[in-house]
């Protein structure tokens, strides 16, 4: 039975009114859509800078918590623990590849303004007998300190070693290479006491030896 000219005129102004929510619906999702695009771009480029001014501030690259992982076979090898974190040995995540000891700093709270403000300090402090900084990562609770490898580790623990040895080798200790360690030791604390790095002398600082001749004062 064909429609009749009343019900025609219905349906088409059903169809209208649908066309036209559709057309207004899509036309919203286009606007959240591209609202959320050019907000997510602007938070990326403020994190972005953000990061860039971090890294400015602290004079240090700062690498990601997964490249350091990753770097230290998932921290496996353990150097030593003290009582702000634990420190292993690992890879730099560049191409140098160089040798580092990378401080896991246990669960930190907050926003992570006071570990920059502290990294920006330490990594004013440059001197031959100072342990370098190399890097370091913030990401949320994951904030590392990436130092120089000092292969031979804390300066007691060397002292004895060398003590040993000398004993089984009925050798004298080599008294030229004790005043050397306290010359390079002294040098490093006097740079400390003397410069400006006003926060750095009120941190604990020990001494790692790298080499033979070349102990350095270490700031954690
Ligand atoms: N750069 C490094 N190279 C080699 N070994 C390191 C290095 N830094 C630390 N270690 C080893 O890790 C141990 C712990 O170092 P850490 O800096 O945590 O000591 P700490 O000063 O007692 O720490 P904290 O200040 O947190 O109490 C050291 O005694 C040393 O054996």
């Amino acid at each position: 039975m064909a429609p009749l000219p009343g019900e025609k005129r219905n349906s088409h102004g059903k169809l209208k009114i649908i066309l036209g929510v559709s057309t207004a619906l899509l036309v919203m999702v286009i606007i959240v859509a591209i609202a959320l695009t050019v907000r997510a771009k602007n938070v990326r480029t403020k994190s972005d800078q953000n990061d860039a001014n971090i890294e400015a501030a602290v004079m240090l690259k700062r690498y990601s918590y997964e490249s350091v992982k990753k770097r230290t076979n998932s921290f496996a090898h353990v150097l030593g623990k003290g009582g702000s974190g634990t420190v292993c040995k690992g890879k730099l995540p560049d191409t140098s590849g160089r040798d580092i000891a990378l401080k896991i700093l246990k669960e930190s709270k907050g926003d992570g303004e006071e570990f920059i403000n502290e990294l920006a300090s330490m990594s004013r402090a440059s001197h031959v007998n100072i342990v370098s900084l190399f890097g370091f990562c913030n990401e949320g609770s994951n904030r590392a300190i990436i130092y120089e490898f000092m292969p031979n580790g804390s300066l007691d623990k060397f002292i004895e070693l060398y003590k040993f040895i000398s004993k089984t080798m009925s050798t004298k200790m080599d008294w030229k290479v004790l005043y050397n360690i306290a010359l390079g030791v002294a040098h490093g604390l006097e740079y400390l006491h003397n410069s400006c790095v006003s926060k750095i002398k009120q941190r604990e600082c020990h001494i790692l030896a790298k080499r033979e001749r070349d102990c350095r004062v270490h700031c954690s």
